[in-house]
């Protein structure tokens, strides 16, 4: 198995909702986030230069991410769901796994110290 990885990021706001009363987080406020897409493949199946998927190839994300996220308020960016950092790791990857099979896994911090994964496979 390999499994390759690229860093992204956007700034945004958010306001999570359904938490107990004065919590932080049901303020709005923002993060410099970062986003990590693995990709995985089999032993068998990389491509001939030996790539799982060639890194050029994100740059489409990386474009989708920065309309779709980038200095915008993330409540407003998809309706109806929290905009915690574990829904927004398993939204980003139902929005790409089929554009990018080999997805796997994708990672979203809002601070230097959190990170929150949702794997697909
Ligand atoms: N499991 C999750 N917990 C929290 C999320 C989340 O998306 N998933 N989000 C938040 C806030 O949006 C924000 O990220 C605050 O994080 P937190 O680490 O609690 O805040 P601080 O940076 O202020 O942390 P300190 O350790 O107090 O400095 C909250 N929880
Ligand atoms: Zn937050």
């Amino acid at each position: 198995m390999y499994a390759i990885t690229k860093e992204f990021h956007f700034s945004a706001s958010h306001q999570l909702g359904a938490l107990p009363a004065g919590h932080q987080c049901a303020r709005t406020h923002g993060h410099n986030y970062l986003v990590v897409l693995e990709l995985r493949c089999d032993d068998t199946e990389l491509t001939e230069p030996g790539f799982v998927r060639d890194y050029g190839e994100l740059d489409e994300f990386k474009h989708w991410l920065d309309a779709t996220f980038d200095h915008r308020h993330l409540n407003d960016a998809v309706p109806g769901m929290n905009p915690s950092a574990e829904n927004l790791a398993w939204w980003v990857y139902h929005q790409w796994v089929e554009r990018l099979p080999e997805l796997s896994c994708v990672r979203v911090s809002e601070t230097p110290r959190t990170w929150a994964t949702y794997r697909g496979k």
